[in-house]
């Protein structure tokens, strides 16, 4: 059993430190809340992301972002894409060893474009990496902590270091797969957010199964056309980080990005819509940066460009959609190889 620290105590930082504690290891957790720590050690509970859930004794918390670092040689980052950077520039004065990075945030920076591992990478010295692995798949929370059958995906070109973090993480109900492309994994996990605020609108509108199918299906089109021209694996987008978390993204109650897109779509401003929120909604930054790699890599994405004009100029979600919908005739399969 290892000692591992976890950065972010929202839903998926302590859903994933509950996985964690339960296969035996001790886990420390990091929030940047002292009173948050102090209800995790004393009340164990963490009642604004998990209401109702008992916290494994294994699981502990603290505010000392210092002592947090030193607790192990994993490091889970789990706080959302706009922190990242802080949170790294931060941990970098504490950091003495090399560390394995585990990071399960789905997002692109905006402007820079880059991945999360390369965010890692450019705000971390080499000197303390000893792989970055990014963990991510169909995984909502709530249900991981019910104990609930999920499957996820740790990608890493070293694969050993990918099955270093599947052995941490998998047991009976959390079943972690490999894979050696973190380009295709990276860019799933970003773009699906995309389209399930897409879908999220779709459903506000009452638009029903016919649209959402369509959104999913296209959407999948888009992120596969972008994500293979940066590299990606093609057969990666139909995997568990492609297809499987597009489909739990735009389908599920659960989810952040479907819910904010509904209420896009009932007529709420997005001002209003994040603020009711309370957590992140990754994927309203995340269409700004997939809109800028659309145009900077050629690639045409028709959905991300509707909801990118519908986020951050004003235009009507129902005009989006119909201006979607009386495009020029497509083939349907184009050339994605
Ligand atoms: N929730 C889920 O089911 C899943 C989420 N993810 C991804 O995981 C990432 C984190 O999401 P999630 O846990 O759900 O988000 P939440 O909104 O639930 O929690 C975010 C956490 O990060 C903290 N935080 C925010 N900014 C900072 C900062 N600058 N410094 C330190 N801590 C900070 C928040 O603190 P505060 O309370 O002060 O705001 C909060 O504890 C996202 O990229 C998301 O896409 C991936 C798979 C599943
Ligand atoms: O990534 C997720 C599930 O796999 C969580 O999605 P939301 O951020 O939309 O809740």
């Amino acid at each position: 059993m290892e000692n591992v620290t976890v950065l972010g105590a929202g839903s998926w930082g302590t859903a994933l430190a509950i996985v964690l504690a339960e296969n035996g290891h001790n886990t420390l957790v990091w929030t940047h809340r002292e009173d948050q720590a102090e209800e995790i050690n004393e009340q164990r509970t963490n009642n604004r992301y998990l209401p109702d859930i008992k916290l494994p004794n294994l699981l502990v918390a603290t505010s000392n972002l210092e002592e947090a670092v030193h607790h192990s040689k994993t490091i889970v980052v789990a706080v959302p894409t706009k922190a990242i950077r802080e949170v790294c520039e931060k941990m970098m004065s504490f950091l003495d060893k090399k560390i394995l990075f585990v990071h399960v945030s789905k997002g692109i920076e905006p402007d820079s474009l880059l991945r999360i591992s390369e965010i890692l990478e450019q705000s971390l010295s080499p000197d303390v990496i000893e792989d970055i692995v990014v963990l991510s798949g169909p995984s909502h929370a709530e249900e991981v902590v019910q104990g609930h059958p999920t499957t996820i995906t740790a990608a890493c070109e070293n694969l050993k270091a990918a099955e270093k973090v599947q052995d941490l993480f998998m047991n009976g109900y959390f079943r972690v797969y490999t894979n050696n492309d973190v380009v295709g994994v990276e860019l799933g996990g970003a773009l699906k957010n995309v389209i399930a605020l897409a879908a999220g609108i779709s459903d506000g509108l009452n638009y029903g199964d016919n649209a959402k199918a369509a959104l999913i299906t296209r959407g999948l089109a888009e992120i596969s056309r972008l994500g293979v021209k940066m590299g990606g694996n093609p057969f990666t987008f139909s995997g568990l980080t492609g297809m499987g978390d597009l489909i739990v993204t735009c389908t599920s109650v659960h989810s952040r990005n479907w819910r904010a897109g509904n209420m896009l779509g009932k007529g709420l401003k997005l001002d209003e819509v994040l603020e009711q929120m309370g957590m992140v909604v990754e994927g309203v930054r995340t269409t700004k940066a997939a809109y800028q790699l659309s145009e900077k890599y050629d690639v045409p994405m028709p959905i991300t460009t509707e909801l990118y004009n519908v986020l951050f100029n004003h235009k009507e979600p129902k005009v989006a959609v119909d201006e979607l919908m009386i495009r020029m005739k497509k083939r349907e399969i184009d050339n994605l190889l």
